[in-house]
């Protein structure tokens, strides 16, 4: 089990990534592991997304370190051979539904209060196409298309009517369930189970290999553009204000 714990609200910062990174790394080259369930230990928040203040006020430099960051936990998560279960058990919103979105099955708990979604639209930015096709490749395209171009968050019911969660489960049995999707998952032969997902993930993981460092540079120049670093600035101030 794999457990953030980066309080108050597990944003996903530079640090965060790189020891999650390096901690993904280390389950994947055990042999002896064959499954990781993704939780979080943060009450209420499965992981904030993307920590804003890593795409703020930063050098050129940074923002290239960052996002490269932010690639590898995605290649880690989408195109790893062991059996990834979410348990989303608190809010995710943007880079932490990516997380959940990368696993092969998704359970949260069943609060309405949680909500879910790539609501990069809300800041002002734009989920990049890896954000999208994985998107895509769970919800289907219409469902994808409307919940980006709006920036939806959706409430738990909502998203596994969706389909964006594969179970709802009351949050005490979260991990319980968990332990038992990820037996199911680990009774089939593994060569087989991993074969299937590559043949699956291959095309969108093999677009961003392709094309990283246009990735990096498409994000760079973005993030810097200060109409984006205003609208940054703002939704941060709102996030503040909200809680005064
Ligand atoms: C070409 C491609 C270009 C761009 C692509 C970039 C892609 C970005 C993807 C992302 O992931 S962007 C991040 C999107 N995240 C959000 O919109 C979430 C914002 N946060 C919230 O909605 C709430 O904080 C919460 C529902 C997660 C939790 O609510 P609550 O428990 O009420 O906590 P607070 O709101 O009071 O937050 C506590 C504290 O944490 C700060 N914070 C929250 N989220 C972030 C974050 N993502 N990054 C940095 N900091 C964050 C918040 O401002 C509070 O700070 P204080 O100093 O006021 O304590």
């Amino acid at each position: 089990m794999m457990k953030l714990k980066s309080p108050p609200v597990n944003s996903l910062s530079l640090e965060l990534l790189t020891e999650f990174a390096i901690s993904l790394e280390k389950l994947e080259n055990n042999r002896a592991c064959r499954g990781v369930i993704i939780t979080s230990s943060v009450p209420k928040i499965f992981s904030s997304g993307l920590d804003i203040t890593e795409m703020c006020g930063k050098s050129m430099e940074h923002y290239t370190e960052f996002w490269r960051a932010v690639q590898e936990i995605w290649l880690r998560v989408y195109s790893s051979s062991m059996v990834t279960v979410a348990a989303v058990n608190g809010s995710s919103p943007a880079g932490g539904c990516l997380i959940a979105l990368s696993c092969d099955y998704r359970i949260m708990a069943e609060n309405p209060k949680f909500s879910i979604g790539l609501n990069e639209a809300q800041l002002g930015i734009v989920a990049p196409f890896w954000f999208k096709d994985t998107f895509v490749n769970v919800v289907g395209h219409r469902i994808a298309e409307r919940s980006l171009q709006l920036g939806s968050l959706h409430s738990a019911p909502e998203a596994h009517k969706l389909g964006l969660v594969d179970e709802l489960v009351p949050e005490e049995k979260l991990m319980e369930k968990a332990a038992a999707v990820m037996a199911q998952w680990l009774a089939l032969p593994d060569h087989a189970r991993q074969l299937t997902k590559t043949m699956m993930r291959k095309p969108v993981v093999d677009r961003l290999v392709a094309h990283r460092e246009e990735d990096i540079k498409n994000f760079v120049t973005f993030i810097s553009k200060e109409s984006i670093q205003k609208s940054l600035r703002m939704y941060m101030e709102m996030l503040k204000k909200r809680k005064s």
